[in-house]
């Protein structure tokens, strides 16, 4: 038996994700112990009712209420309990004795990241975060070190599992969005307040964390253009079915330059959007994320696997945990974070996507061509027109009767979202428009 240097693991948070965490430590520690050079000895974990009922089986002893003391009698801290405070107050607690943290927390991170990262270069500290994007799959690694000698200018992605689990369960299984939110936080995918899920708090976080990595910049989450899933209807996903498309919430990060002034900036955003059922996006099913990332020489890379879960999550924490006590056995302060450029970040209404508008219009001759000059006064042009007739309500005279509607789904080519906004507030008060049925954007090729 080999005798190891000890390095004692503190845990803040005994949750989906804390709990394996621990188990994984418990069961693992040799083989743990023998990658590492050092034992990972966990030391306590921090709940805040010992006596809890727990869905792992874990000693007693370990569970502890008392932070401090954990904290300032630890090497490595972990940090997985979510939120904000207290869990900033713990990490810079834990950076300012000495120790390395890790965590998987992207609200905290994506709100007071800087502030950490600074109190972390500033002692030599380790800050480590894979799993605060999604979950199991490596992406934070590979965009701040493998590929950190390239330029990224896109990330396209479904980084929240909880989103994509209820828009699949959706498409193929008609639930309600409530329904498969109820059954995504029994496994263990939604936040504490699933609002950040459903709301797309949580892939802003992650979009925010993307673009700052990715670009080596500073990306605000309040730059961050946000729309959640709650305004998603069944019609919307049956519709983009039969036109062959799912629905999927994705998050957005480009490089970008602007077209009139040549200033160079980037824009990050999370939106719900129409994939084409041909793109390997529209193949993520469940609670599974992908990230694509095209960078100038590396081309295109996909990043594909779990996104939420607490074993699958505990992977890339435990990931984290096994590279920083390497470091910490070597000795050295850790990495700073890249050189950061300040780039600004641009307002979605300079954005350029596809749109697909559904309209229900009254049916009467000249509505085509009214609307299509609704696009074209604001230089939107059609890509594709399709119209699909309501019948006239039973006792009215003909088809041809007024109160008999149409309707019509109108694929538009790229436009800025600014004339697609002034498009739909003028197709709302056309007098042929009874209805702005649904506004989605078309992503992918
Ligand atoms: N569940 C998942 O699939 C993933 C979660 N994450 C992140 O990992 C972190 C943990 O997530 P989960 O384990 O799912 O959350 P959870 O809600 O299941 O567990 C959090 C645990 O921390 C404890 N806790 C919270 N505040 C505390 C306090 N002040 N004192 C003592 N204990 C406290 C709670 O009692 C709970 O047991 C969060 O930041 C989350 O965003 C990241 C990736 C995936
Ligand atoms: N709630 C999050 C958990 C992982 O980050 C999600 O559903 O993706
Ligand atoms: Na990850």
């Amino acid at each position: 038996m080999i005798e190891y240097r000890n390095l004692r693991v503190a845990l803040l948070g005994g949750g989906s994700v804390g709990a394996q965490v621990a188990r994984l430590l418990l069961e693992n520690s040799e083989e743990l112990a023998n990658r590492v050079g050092a034992s990972l000895e966990l030391v306590g974990i921090l709940v805040r009712d010992v006596d809890a009922e727990r869905t792992v089986d874990l000693p007693r002893e370990l569970f502890t209420t008392d932070a401090e003391t954990l904290i300032l009698g630890a090497d490595v801290v972990i940090e997985l309990m979510g939120g904000i405070e207290p869990a900033r107050s713990y990490i810079l607690m834990a950076i300012n004795s000495g120790a390395d943290v890790v965590t998987a927390n992207k609200a905290l991170l994506a709100t007071h990241g800087p502030e950490l990262f600074a109190a972390a270069d500033q002692v030599g500290a380790q800050l480590k975060y894979e799993a605060a994007v999604a979950g199991a799959i490596p992406i934070v690694r590979p965009l701040g070190e493998s590929l950190g000698g390239d330029q990224v200018n896109r990330i396209l992605g479904i980084v929240n599992g909880t989103t994509n689990f209820i828009l699949d369960r959706m498409d193929t299984e008609g639930d309600t969005l409530e329904e498969a939110l109820a059954l995504a936080t029994d496994l263990g995918y939604a936040e504490a307040d699933p609002t950040a899920d459903i709301g797309g708090y949580d892939a802003a976080q992650k979009a925010a964390i993307l673009a700052s990595l990715a670009f080596h910049t500073t990306v605000p989450l309040a730059s961050v253009y946000r729309e959640g899933i709650t305004a998603i209807t069944p019609a919307q996903i049956d519709s983009a079915r039969k036109a062959g498309y799912v629905v999927k919430l994705l998050a957005i990060c480009e490089r970008l330059v602007d077209a009139e002034s040549g200033q160079q900036g980037v824009s990050a955003r999370v939106y719900p959007a129409m994939v084409h059922r041909s793109h390997p996006l529209a193949s993520v099913h469940g609670a599974n994320n992908a990230v694509f990332v095209e960078a100038e020489s590396a081309g295109s890379l996909m990043f594909y696997g779990a996104g939420a879960g607490g074993v699958e999550t505990a992977s890339a924490v435990l990931g984290d945990l096994v590279s920083l006590a390497r470091r910490h056995i070597a000795g050295g302060p850790g990495v700073p974070a890249s050189q950061h450029a300040d780039l600004p970040v641009f307002d979605i209404g300079q954005i350029v996507t596809r749109y697909a508008v559904t309209l229900e219009v009254t049916d009467e001759p000249g509505v085509l061509a009214t609307l299509a000059s609704v696009f074209s006064d604001h230089g939107v042009s059609l890509a594709l027109v399709e119209q699909s007739m309501t019948p006239a309500q039973p006792g009215t005279a003909s088809r041809s009767a007024v109160s008999a509607t149409a309707t019509l789904v109108i694929g538009t080519h790229e436009a800025t979202e600014a004339a697609l906004a002034a498009t739909v507030t003028d197709l709302a008060a056309n007098r042929f428009v009874t209805n702005v049925a649904s506004v989605l954007r078309v992503e992918g090729a």
